[in-house]
């Protein structure tokens, strides 16, 4: 099965360059005025190029306006959108119809009861990611780097296109793929040195720890 890795938060070129060299599938890129990894729409535009034809790029957005998302769209050129907010069923529906784009909807979890939430977005929304819910105090909706209970994904319909998300680090991706299984995984403060600072060798490490985890479960 092929696993899809996404790397967010992207700010410079250094970090992009590591994603790449590392394989990943999905690059993103932050437009949250309140995250440390925000990047200004024409910058983004600037640094997806490096990823042209190997990896897909990705705008996150958070209960984004259609001004501000379609500057972000003419500016970025994204490959796909990540709607990180309380986007609902109908609101996706438009922003596809609008963009023609596909979109990754997230949804917060601690609980298997998280997961009947998606199924209003059955059919309209391309793909799920399934991220911890915020800390209390935290002014970010995803990238505070906690994790939520993995095993709770391991009952989800085997045909369900998803992204696990939320705390994901080299040295426990091995427990997110053994637990749940994921056809994507999704990362930003685990390959950091500090808030918003992407970290060309932890990109590095990260990678190497999946390939390991891959390659124990296939011995
Ligand atoms: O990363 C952010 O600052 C952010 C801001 C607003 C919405 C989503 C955001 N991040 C998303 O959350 C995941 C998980 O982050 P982490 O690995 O737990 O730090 C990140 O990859 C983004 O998709």
């Amino acid at each position: 099965m092929t696993l899809d890795i996404k790397i967010c938060g992207l700010k410079t070129d250094a970090a992009m360059a590591a994603a790449l060299t590392g394989g990943a599938s999905h690059v993103g890129f932050i437009f949250f005025a309140k995250s440390p990894r925000y990047v200004e729409p024409a910058e983004a535009g600037r640094l997806r190029q490096a990823a042209a034809g190997k990896a897909k790029a990705v705008a996150v957005t958070v209960d984004a306006t259609d001004a501000f998302l379609d500057e972000i769209v003419a500016k970025m050129h994204p490959d796909m959108l990540q709607l990180h907010g309380s986007e609902t069923p109908a609101r996706v529906a438009e922003l596809k119809a609008r963009y023609g784009l596909p979109v990754m909807k997230a949804v917060s979890v601690s609980e298997a009861a998280d997961l009947e939430r998606i199924k209003p977005y059955a059919g309209i929304a391309d793909r799920f990611m399934f991220d911890a819910k915020p800390p209390k105090g935290s002014e970010l909706p995803g990238g505070n780097g906690v994790a939520f209970d993995w095993r709770v994904l391991a009952g989800l319909d085997a045909g369900l296109d998803y992204m696990l998300s939320g705390g994901l680090n080299a040295a426990n991706v091995g427990d997110a793929l053994r637990l749940a299984n994921p056809p994507g995984l999704d990362i930003s403060s685990g390959v950091e040195s500090a808030p918003g600072v992407k970290d060309p060798a932890l990109i590095e490490q990260f990678f190497r720890a999946v390939r390991a985890a891959r390659d124990d479960r296939a011995a």
